[in-house]
């Protein structure tokens, strides 16, 4: 969310990024409504002030006069309360309008409508030759008896899965990994719930235009959210946070769940996209300083790079467009991982800075060295998403007779032959 004075003060800005964002939102009803709640306010206050007058000359007044005095007094408070409650109206529509309102994207973003207009910065690793006939990660999934991902279908529907054996085991110790890796940068572990409340999800920025992709617990008036992302960003919501405190830095650990209503059709053949996964988020709460986000989030970035680096997975980091980051960025980059089956790089990663427009939102202040309180800013990034990771993983180590040769720092976590 961005503060009144911001808007007021760069409107052509702000619709700009509206554009850019390809928000549907009519700025100016938006400040046209702020101008009519104030005009409304001071006519509330002269009524209520006119009504005190009348009232406070009553008892001094002439009998005759005194029908009269309590029939204007009468009109003036109705005029008021008929004014407050009008202005009640407009101030609902303020709000729901000034949460659709989109950060300003970097200057740097490419200007475009969605990820087509993305932009590779940078690419790492090399792509595999194989000198045999690669598999997929089904395939080798299938071949080594490392899930089932046909009769969990059965049980619990499409885009589920489970792993089996050392893939198994190989999830779980990638995520202790990554938290382990991740806390080595002074971040802390925490695990957080999926569940939240509405407001955890207005806070985050998921909610209001995304609830289509998020699971309901209608009965407890609860949700399940699909990063930690969402839990972390109301953990210290209301407080008022000393800038001793800060940076506040979280490795968060949550079950992750996403209904992928909107992605009917797209990747439905193995782990690609499910509505359940696991993941280890980078999670930074920041002074209000433009520099000081730009230096974590190239920070976060290097974390997941390494993550990648050490598990040997040809990557390319991606300059995301205004049309795709999504209202709330001001600035993300996505690391996409090579896939061989399909022959291209899929998202893995997304990293993410905020500047104060989730802090506005969640109500996350801190005091600043001069005393003053001002809204923090927000970070976030993966650290390690799975099953997603397995698909690169598995695909880029697989050998001709269709095992898994793991990388030296993966092999350490899982001992035995090196191999998967
Ligand atoms: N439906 C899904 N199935 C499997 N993995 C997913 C799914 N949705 C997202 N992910 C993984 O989670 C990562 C982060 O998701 S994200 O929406 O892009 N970004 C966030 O959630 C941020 N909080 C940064 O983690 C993705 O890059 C991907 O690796």
């Amino acid at each position: 969310m961005l503060s009144m004075d911001f808007i007021k003060a760069h409107p052509d800005r702000v619709k700009q990024a509206i554009i850019d964002k390809g928000v549907t939102l009519d700025l100016d009803r938006f400040l046209a409504l702020d101008e009519e709640l104030r005009a409304a306010k001071t006519e509330v206050d002269a009524l209520r002030a006119e009504r005190n007058r009348i009232s406070a000359s009553f008892k001094d007044a002439a009998p005759e006069q005194k029908a009269e005095l309590g029939k204007r007094a009468k009109e003036a408070g109705n005029r008021a309360s008929a004014l407050e409650k009008e202005m009640e109206g407009k101030r609902a529509e303020m709000a729901a309008m000034q949460l659709l309102i989109p950060n300003i994207p970097y200057e740097g973003a490419p200007v475009g409508p969605d990820e087509s207009a993305n932009v590779v910065i940078r690419t790492e690793g090399e792509v595999p030759e194989f000198d045999f006939e690669p598999l997929d990660h089904v395939a080798l999934i299938e071949k080594n008896g490392w899930a089932d991902l046909n009769r969990v279908t059965q049980v619990s529907g499409s885009r589920t899965y489970c792993l089996k054996g050392r893939l198994a085991l190989l999830e779980q110790k990638l995520m202790t990994w990554a938290l382990e890796e991740i806390m080595g940068n002074g971040f802390d572990p925490i695990t957080v719930p999926a569940i939240a409340r509405e407001e955890a999800f207005v806070r985050q920025g998921q909610f209001p235009g995304h609830r289509e992709e998020t699971y309901a617990l209608e009965k407890d008036e609860m949700f399940l959210a699909g990063t930690a992302e969402v839990v972390l960003t109301g953990l210290h919501s209301g407080e008022i946070l000393e800038a001793a405190d800060l940076p506040i830095l979280y490795a968060g650990y949550s079950p992750c769940f996403r209904r992928e209503a909107g992605s009917a059709g797209r990747d439905v053949r193995g782990l690609l996209r499910v509505h359940q996964f696991v993941k280890v988020e980078q999670y930074v709460i920041c002074e209000a300083d433009d520099e000081v986000s730009e230096e974590w989030h190239a920070r976060l970035l290097a974390a997941a790079e390494t993550l990648l680096a050490k598990m040997e997975i040809p990557y390319q980091v991606i300059e995301t467009s205004t049309g795709d980051m999504g209202l709330g960025k001001y600035r993300m980059n996505d690391i996409e991982s090579w896939v061989p089956s399909l022959g291209k790089y899929r998202e893995t990663h997304s990293c993410s800075t905020l500047h104060d427009w989730q802090a506005r939102r969640a109500n996350l202040r801190y005091r600043g060295e001069d005393g003053k309180v001002r809204h923090a800013h927000t970070l976030n990034n993966t650290a390690l998403a799975s099953p997603r990771i397995l698909v690169p993983f598995l695909e880029n180590h697989q050998t001709a007779d269709g095992r898994v040769k793991l990388p030296p720092a993966i092999a350490e976590l899982m001992g035995g032959d090196g191999y998967l």
